[in-house]
């Protein structure tokens, strides 16, 4: 029976560049489940494959026929951003282990929708000075830098992501990301192990 592995961890602690190091690991075979957002979609990325890109009207239709399983929404600098996961075929856990990128919020949530024993958090932790460094060379890299967003999201996650919430919501391991090459191994290896179990 699969397992859903859910990289959690606060705005630029790596868990975008780990997602895709461990979904490279053929001896994992993790599949993936497209989450959607109502927010615009970003120079880079493409409809499908880091989020389904919807309309706010696409979001009600769906929680009207009751297809969302988890959903959060974010009062950013430019309105309100929701994300959620939604029951539409993509998901089989009696054949197939997936990775999905998550925080608390949803993480606790697809916990009590699934079932604990489905759903394994890889919380992801880096020194807040190095993270904030990280998101500012990130966000410099943008066609148009928002370095308000970044502001608002480095000190949401100080709330959102404090010791009581994450003790709170069961997360007592940690997977330090300073060398990403590391950080994957570790994760490979803890992976693995539960896979095996
Ligand atoms: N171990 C690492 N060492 C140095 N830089 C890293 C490391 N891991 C990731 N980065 C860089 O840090 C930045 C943030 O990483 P990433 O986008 O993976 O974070 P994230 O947790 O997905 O962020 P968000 O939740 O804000 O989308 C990126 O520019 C990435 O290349
Ligand atoms: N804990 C918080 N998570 C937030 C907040 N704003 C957004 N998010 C989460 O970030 C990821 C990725 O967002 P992206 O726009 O960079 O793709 C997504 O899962 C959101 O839930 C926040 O204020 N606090």
């Amino acid at each position: 029976m699969g397992k859903i592995y859910c990289l959690l961890g606060k705005s630029s602690s790596g868990k975008d560049t780990l997602f895709k190091m461990l979904l490279e690991e053929s001896g994992l075979a993790l599949k993936t489940i497209v989450p959607y957002t109502t927010r615009p979609i970003r120079v880079g990325e493409q409809e499908g494959v880091e989020y389904h890109f919807v309309t706010e009207e696409t979001q009600k239709k769906l929680e009207a026929e009751g297809k969302i399983i988890e959903l959060r929404a974010y009062d950013t600098i430019c309105g309100i951003w929701k994300y959620f996961t939604v029951d539409d075929g993509q998901i089989d856990l009696a054949t197939d282990n997936y990775l999905v990128i998550g925080t608390l919020e949803s993480y606790v949530k697809m916990r009590d929708y699934f079932g604990a024993e489905k759903l394994v958090p890889l919380y992801v932790e880096v020194e807040d000075g190095e993270r904030l460094l990280r998101a500012l060379t990130r966000e410099r890299a943008q066609k148009e830098p928002n370095y308000a967003e970044l502001c608002r999201r480095f000190l949401a996650d100080s709330v959102d992501f404090s010791a009581e919430r994450l003790k709170a919501a069961g997360i007592c391991r940690w997977f330090e990301n300073t060398e990403k090459n590391t950080t994957c191994k570790e994760l490979v290896s803890y992976i693995k192990a539960d896979i095996e179990q």
